[in-house]
């Protein structure tokens, strides 16, 4: 794979700016996505004048609204790959163990799997008409992994088990207060504050910097192999007639009928 189709990679100073470019699907990855994806953060992370990442979207409405719901709805699952794995779970760990710290910028609706990228980067600035909120139960999915056990460490679990249960959005203030973002600026300002954050970052010592990050991480790395269960998990759940019926429905704009296909009590 030599060109990027689906994401758009820059660098500025000491920053790169990895953008998901699908906003005619509110910036839902494909498989190709999250490979592209991972392309870009080993570029970075290789990169040596790179000192921090932005990750956003394009467009004003998504940062990233998960999974391609409709691609999963055609083909039953997230389309072809260079490597013929869909590699979500490679991305998450890379997002953290890439020693530079990863801001998201979050532009508009972040939910799904998109929530789960925003969680997982060190830091998250939002412009005021972002919403946040988890979405699986209703399309027949869920991150089991680092989706709710580090989400449940960033907002504590009661409200974690709500975003899961309820699968509602939540605005931009109410994300503030919860601990879910750093920051909160007007949408025109985002990315220029995303970067003045990511520059502040740039002028540290990389190598304190990256101990520091390795550190937090320490904490919460044997999330690892909950994510590696959640993943294959998943992989069945997705394919079965409960987990299909939820994608269907989303594409078909209806309403699922979760009880006719139920494949476990
Ligand atoms: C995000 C929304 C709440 C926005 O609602 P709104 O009313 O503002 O806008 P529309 O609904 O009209 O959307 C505009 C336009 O974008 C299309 N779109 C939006 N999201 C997606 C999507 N995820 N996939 C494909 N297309 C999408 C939408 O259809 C509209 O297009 P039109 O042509 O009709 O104009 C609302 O859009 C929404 O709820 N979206 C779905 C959110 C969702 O369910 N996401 C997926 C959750 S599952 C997941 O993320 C996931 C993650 C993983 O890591 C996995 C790993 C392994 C297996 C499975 C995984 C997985 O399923």
């Amino acid at each position: 794979m030599s060109d990027y189709e689906d994401v758009s990679y820059e660098v500025e100073g000491s920053t790169a700016v990895i953008t998901i470019e699908r906003p005619e699907r509110y910036n839902a990855f494909r498989g190709r996505t999250v490979e592209e994806l991972i392309r870009a953060f080993r570029t970075a992370w290789a990169d040596r004048s790179v000192q921090a990442v932005v990750l956003t979207g394009a467009g004003e409405k998504a940062f990233c609204t998960g999974g391609d719901v409709k691609q999963r709805a055609e083909t039953g699952d997230y389309g072809p790959t260079e490597s013929g794995m869909f590699e979500i779970g490679n991305l998450h760990k890379l997002i953290r163990d890439i020693p530079k710290p990863v801001i998201a910028a979050v532009n508009g609706v972040a939910v799904g799997g998109g929530h789960v990228l925003h969680v997982l980067c060190d830091l998250s600035i939002a412009s005021e008409n972002a919403r946040f909120g988890q979405a699986g139960p209703k399309v027949g999915s869920f991150d089991a992994g680092f989706g709710s056990a580090f989400l449940a460490r960033v907002v504590g679990e009661k409200r974690a088990r709500e975003m899961w249960y309820l699968c509602r959005l939540y605005d931009a203030g109410t994300a503030e207060r919860w601990g879910l973002v750093n920051a909160v600026v007007p949408a025109a300002e985002l990315l220029t504050e995303a970067k003045a954050w990511a520059a502040e970052i740039g002028q540290k010592s990389p190598t304190a910097i990256r101990f520091l990050k390795q550190s937090f991480n320490a904490d919460t790395d044997h999330q690892a192999g909950l994510s590696n269960l959640a993943m294959s998990a998943l992989d069945l759940f997705t394919a079965s007639p409960e987990g299909l019926e939820g994608a269907t429905a989303f594409a078909e704009k209806r309403t699922p009928d979760f009880a006719s296909h139920v494949v476990g009590h």
